[in-house]
């Protein structure tokens, strides 16, 4: 990412409540410091699309990650009705495959309204969640987690997709397979001293940053902090000394 760029509108947080009134009640305080939110399933089935609506008439960019994955005709219906809701970001598995994902753009692109911006366009690698064991023996792909989701990203370059969902730390590999122009989005975020959870895949926000991520996906880190406006700051002033 380029030196001049506001890593401020590279920070997606994550948005991951039920009700509106707990996104209110976070993304208040945060008025004015955030520039892009995540909404995710939890919140999109809980609320509808007027939510992306709320969130972008409050000047927010959203990221609506929805992980689409099904049949190529069923994707790209979809993808043709998630174009009107007004998301700068939205998704599917990679794991669906070529045809799948050829067939979401088709349909993002048909329901894009004339002289409107395409949303940016990503497919999910292997979630930032599943660590080697699991997806070696559990899921019986075989091979290193950064082989498999360079693959996945040559996969989603191929379909014509803008990017992809992937850790941090394979990053420096998706960019030397698919260019520097391919997009990373990059969860798994975690400053020192956060609560892994149920991630497995992590690291910093400075590191992930350094690695080369476009985007960076943060949510329990700043959602569940005591003073989610101090840990938001302190991420970014972190992050602008590294890159200094
Ligand atoms: O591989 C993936 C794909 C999506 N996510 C989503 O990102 C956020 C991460 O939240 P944290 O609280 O920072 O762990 C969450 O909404 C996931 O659904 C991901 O983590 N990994």
């Amino acid at each position: 990412m380029q030196q001049t760029v506001d890593i401020r509108e590279r920070m997606i947080v994550a948005l991951d409540f039920s009700t509106l009134e707990e996104v209110k009640q976070c993304i208040e305080p945060l008025e004015g410091h955030i520039r892009y939110v995540k909404v995710g399933m939890e919140l999109a089935y809980a609320e509808g699309p007027a939510i992306v609506s709320y969130l972008k008439e409050k000047g927010l960019k959203v990221f609506l990650d929805l992980k689409v994955h099904d049949i190529p005709n069923t994707a790209k219906g979809a993808m043709r009705s998630l174009a009107r809701l007004g998301a700068d970001m939205v998704n599917v598995h990679a794991a669906g495959g070529i045809a799948m994902m050829a067939a979401a753009r088709e349909g993002l692109e048909q329901g894009t309204a004339a002289g409107a911006a395409r949303p940016i366009l990503i497919g999910v690698t292997m979630l930032t969640s599943t660590g080697l064991s699991t997806m070696n023996q559990e899921l019986m792909i075989p091979g290193s987690v950064e082989d498999v989701v360079v693959h996945y990203a040559m996969l989603t370059k191929q379909a014509g997709l803008d990017g992809v969902v992937a850790s941090p730390l394979e990053v420096p590999m998706i960019k030397k397979a698919a260019g520097y122009e391919f997009v990373t989005v990059t969860p798994g975020i975690r400053p020192i001293g956060a609560d892994q959870g149920d991630q497995t895949r992590i690291t910093t926000p400075e590191e992930a940053f350094r690695l080369g991520s476009d985007y960076l996906v943060i949510g329990r880190a700043i959602t569940n902090a005591k003073d989610p406006v101090a840990t938001w700051q302190s991420i970014v002033q972190t992050v602008e000394a590294d890159r200094k």
